[in-house]
Parts: structure tokens; sequence; C-alpha cells
């Protein structure tokens, strides 16, 4: 359906973006293009729809050599969606989607009516989104909008460049979600480009493997994280492994770390004695049954005077995550909270907290038991701490 025979671009300053590339998606196929920044993705992308001409080579569309085709007759069969989205500020949801229709000559209510279908297979209802403005929606639901705008014509090719790079990571997870589910109904032939290795194996159908200017494999998800074809495609799969054994391995009790504690109903002046004495300067704050009530700071409680309670001048907690969660989100609550830790709670009752060098211990131990083929706390470790 695309098809590249060894295709060149070299830019006027003799930059090489894509050397003598040849490759093949197949009708309703979707394949992703990843690799690092300024490998060529997107300059292979915008060539398929002649934003940009290739300097020797052809490429084929539904076999037609595009370089014989004129370029606008040629995009009304290829819908484009990026990351920036490009809606028209002062124009309703419902016409920014008709946009291509209106432009190829539907007329208006042929074209409303089929905008109002592709919102809603795209999920947003039409009656709520499609008279408001661009400003009116979230990142998401833009981002949704654009992917609506491309296929408003029905093209055959859809090219993609990182169209959910603006969103943050739930919002990414769950768009992409719904577009597997829409693709599996339109079944478009799909040419994506992300820097992200887990969504193209997400995502791809095939996947590219771009190292400078060239596919270094092209293959199933699986072949390329099973037997990488090169040291480069191991090194670039390689370093996402690690981060995706984050979202699979599980906060145990083993992991966590004792803070200093005290309890809401302890006098705040005594409570901070104890706790300088013992040189912290926080402390969690633990109700009589042991659950979690906030954390406060010593020199706070110091500057109480008699009378205060620690209850009365803990802060609530918001960085906790329950035990057996895993790591990814106790990483991820730290990072949306800026905290240097998070609590571990079983139900309510509070176990410990994590500590980055916790969280950092966990994940080696998790991948020496896999290398060593031996379960967790079995694996002989030497801590940084200990060293
Ligand atoms: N108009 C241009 N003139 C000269 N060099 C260019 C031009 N456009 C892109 N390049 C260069 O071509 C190479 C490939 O760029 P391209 O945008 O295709 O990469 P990419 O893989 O899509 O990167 P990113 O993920 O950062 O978007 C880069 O070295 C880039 O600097």
């Amino acid at each position: 359906m695309i098809r590249f025979e060894h295709v060149t671009k070299r830019y006027p300053d003799g930059t090489v973006a894509v050397d003598d590339l040849s490759f093949e998606v197949g009708e309703g196929e979707l394949v992703t293009l990843v690799g690092p920044s300024g490998c060529g993705k997107t300059t292979t992308m915008m060539m398929v729809n002649r934003l940009i001409e290739p300097t020797s080579g052809r490429i084929h569309v539904d076999g037609e050599d595009i370089s014989t085709v004129d370029p606008v007759r040629l995009r009304r069969r290829i819908g484009y969606v990026i990351q920036q989205v490009g809606l028209f500020p002062h124009r309703t949801i419902l016409d920014n989607t008709a946009t291509v229709p209106a432009l190829i000559g539907w007329k208006r209510s042929k074209a409303r009516a089929r905008a109002a279908e592709l919102l809603d297979l795209v999920g947003l209802d039409p009656q709520t989104y499609g008279s408001r403005y661009p400003q009116q929606l979230s990142g998401g639901q833009r981002q949704r909008v654009g992917v609506a705008r491309a296929l408003a014509a029905d093209p055959p090719v859809l090219l993609m460049d990182e169209p959910f790079g603006a969103v943050d990571p739930v919002v990414r997870e769950q768009l992409q979600d719904e577009f597997l589910k829409m693709q599996a109904r339109v079944r478009k032939t799909v040419l994506l480009v992300t820097h992200d290795i887990e969504e193209a194996v997400r995502l791809g159908d095939r996947i590219a493997v771009y190292g400078q200017g060239r596919i270094e494999q092209f293959d199933t998800p699986g072949a390329v994280l099973g037997t990488p074809a090169t040291p480069y495609v191991a090194e670039f799969v390689g370093a996402d492994r690690g981060l995706k054994r984050l979202s699979v391995t599980e906060i145990e009790a083993d992991d966590l770390e004792e803070p200093p504690i005290a309890r809401v109903g302890e006098p705040a002046a005594e409570a901070a004695a104890r706790l300088r004495a013992e040189g912290a300067r926080w402390t969690v704050v633990l109700d009589e049954a042991g659950e979690l009530h906030g954390w406060a700071g010593v020199d706070e409680l110091a500057l109480a005077g008699d009378g205060g309670t620690v209850g009365e001048l803990a802060h609530r907690m918001n960085s906790w995550v329950p035990v057996g969660a895993p790591l990814k989100q106790a990483f991820g609550v730290m990072l949306q909270h800026d905290a240097g830790w998070v609590a571990v709670l079983d139900g309510a009752r509070f176990l410990g907290v994590l500590t980055p060098a916790k969280l950092h211990e966990a994940l080696r131990r998790s991948v020496d038991a896999d290398a060593q083929g031996v379960a967790r706390d079995e694996v002989e470790f030497d801590s940084v701490a200990d060293a």
C-alpha cells in the first residue's frame, strides 16, 4: 500500500536525513517508526504526502508512483495527524472536523453530519463538544479532534507524527487504547512516528527501528524485543526494558524504610525534642491505630510551644501508594508531588516509606532475580548504602 524503494533525502545543507530506504506497509497495516531524535522519521513520513520531496528513489501509494500524482489530490487520500494538532482557534470543533470534506466540495450539511459521526467515533459526544472552540477542550480531547479531522474524508492512508506526544502518560495510554479499538474497525494503512519504544510496541503491527537515516530492524514487536537484530537495536530496546520493568515490579514490605514516627496525641514540643535528638527533620504522623494521619516538620513542631499536639500541626499526606502497587506508580507519585519519598499503606495501615534509593534497589533486585532465575528476596545484593 505504501512502498519505499531506495529513497534518499539529502537536505540542501548536505544533511542526509534518509539514506537508501526500502520498506513496505501493507494495506490495513499499522507500522510504527521509532528511533531517537533526528534519525529521519519525520522526513520519511513527510515524503509520503509530498510535503518533502525525496532526492532519489521512488515512493508508491496504492500502486501509484506519487511523484506523478498532483500533491493536492494525493493529500486527499492521506490523513495527517501531528502533535500540535493545529486546530483553527476561531472555528468550532464540528467545523474544524469538517474542514477537509468542506474543502473537497461536500455540501455543508453532509460535511457536518460526517464530522459528527467522526467525533462520536473518537469518543467525543458531538452534542456536547461540537459547538465548543478548541481552547475549551483538554489536550487529550484536542488530540482526538486531530484524529477525527484526519479521518474526515475517509482516506485509506493515515500518517501520524507523535500523535499522542503532547498529553500526560495516563491520557496517552487511554488515547492509544481508543485508537487501537478504532483502528480495528476502520483498518487504515497507518504510518506512525514515535520516539517511544513502548508506544511503538503497543501500537505497531510491525516496527521500523531507525538508526541514523536507516532502518536497523523492521519486524513485529515480539521479534524486535525478543531478538534485536543489531547491538544498536538491543541497546535502544534495552534501555527501555528497565523502565518497563518498573510497571511489573510490585512494592513489597521488605523494600521499605522505617521513617521517624510521631503520634497524633503526642505534645508537639516533646516530639520535636525527641526527633531532633534522633537527627530527624520531619516525621510521619500516625494515629493510635497505626493509620497514616499525615506528616510534620520537626522545626514546625518545635515552634508550636506548650499545649499543641502533633496531630494539630500535621499536614495531609498526598504521596502514598498501596503495598503491591507497581514501582512505576510510586515513582509517578513521587514526581507528581515532588516528594523525596512515598508512604506505603496496607489498607489504611502505615507500613513504611519508599525512598528513591530503595526504589532503585527493588528494581535491581527484580532484574537480578530474573537473571539468576530465583525469587526476589533470594537475591544477594550489595546496596550502595553497604559500600
Ligand atoms: N529542512 C532541513 N534542512 C536541513 N536539515 C534538516 C531539515 N529538516 C530536517 N533536517 C535534519 O534531518 C535529520 C532528520 O530529521 P527528522 O526531522 O526527519 O528526524 P526525526 O527522526 O523525525 O526527529 P524528531 O524525533 O526529533 O522529530 C536531522 O538531522 C535534522 O536536523
